[in-house]
């Protein structure tokens, strides 16, 4: 079985078990009273290459990263450095997250935030509107096309901008045949957890350039976000690099300044 089949067997009984827990009418009172949903789309679409920052306590392919004791405290730290969107991670077992940093985090913060999960269920995307988010992960490899294209749809009905990842070519044509209108591509393969950052430059160009495109995983410092951004990034997705820094303000203004001007500074046309 690969990592994401057995990440998702857990997810399945955790969720069962808040199912049991919460009904599906009681989630769709509280999404009803949670904050208007922000719109990511143009978030993610500012001036030059946009950062999105991620609170990330472990994964399964380094165990523990950081301790992170107050999830919204380095939120705030990443929106002060100018991130544009907050990533909280909501998976429990293997990254340590939970629904109660996302709502923590949302309350501290005035920027989109969204809900990183692995996502195969409607009642998961009403949690997260629920808990305040505004955008939510859905990942291709973990569904097939028709859970993929009304998660979208479902997703976008209640106000989310749903951020659709992919690994390689096939995935990001199922992704804009989905009508996705963010592509996030991992260079992180779901299958043996290697990072290789060239998965980006393949796979961009089979994404049409009205879709904003998102490059996740091994963004290490500005010479990373740059290379992306030369690739034709629109946004980046950094976790490690900032949870795992000494200060992850001043790592997030750094990004976003080289950031700033790619076009100019690197000559991409
Ligand atoms: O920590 P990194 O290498 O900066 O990567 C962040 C992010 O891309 C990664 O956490 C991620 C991308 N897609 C995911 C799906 C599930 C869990 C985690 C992820």
């Amino acid at each position: 079985m690969s990592v994401l089949d057995e990440i998702i067997d857990g997810v399945r009984a955790d969720l069962a078990e808040r199912q049991a827990r919460v009904s599906l009418d009681e989630l769709k009172e509280r999404a009803a009273r949670a904050p208007g949903a922000k719109d990511g789309v143009a978030a993610l679409r500012g001036e030059g290459v946009t950062v999105i920052c991620e609170v990330k306590r472990s994964s399964p392919s380094k165990g523990a990263l950081a301790a992170i004791a107050d999830p919204a405290a380095l939120a705030a730290d990443y929106e002060a450095g100018g991130a544009s969107v907050i990533s909280v991670l909501t998976e429990g077992r293997r990254f340590g997250g939970s629904l109660a940093d996302l709502e923590a985090v949302r309350a501290k913060v005035d920027i989109p935030v969204l809900r990183k999960d692995f996502i195969v269920t409607s009642y998961q995307l009403w949690e997260a509107r629920a808990y305040g988010a505004d955008l939510a992960l859905l990942i291709v490899a973990a569904l097939d096309q028709e859970a993929l294209v009304s998660l979208i749809e479902r997703a976008e009905s209640i106000g989310l901008t749903p951020l659709v990842e992919v690994h390689d070519e096939e995935e990001a044509e199922r992704a804009v045949d989905a009508g996705a209108k963010v592509i996030g591509v991992n260079a992180r393969n779901l299958k043996d957890l290697k990072v290789d950052r060239s998965t980006f430059e393949r796979v961009a160009p089979e994404i049409p350039n009205h879709i904003v495109k998102v490059a996740e995983s091994g963004v290490r410092g500005p010479h990373d976000l740059i290379a992306y951004a030369n690739a034709g990034a629109d946004a980046v997705l950094v976790g490690e690099s900032l949870v795992t820094g000494r200060d992850p303000r001043a790592a997030v203004a750094d990004l976003v300044a080289a950031g700033a001007h790619p076009a100019l500074r690197h000559g991409r046309s």
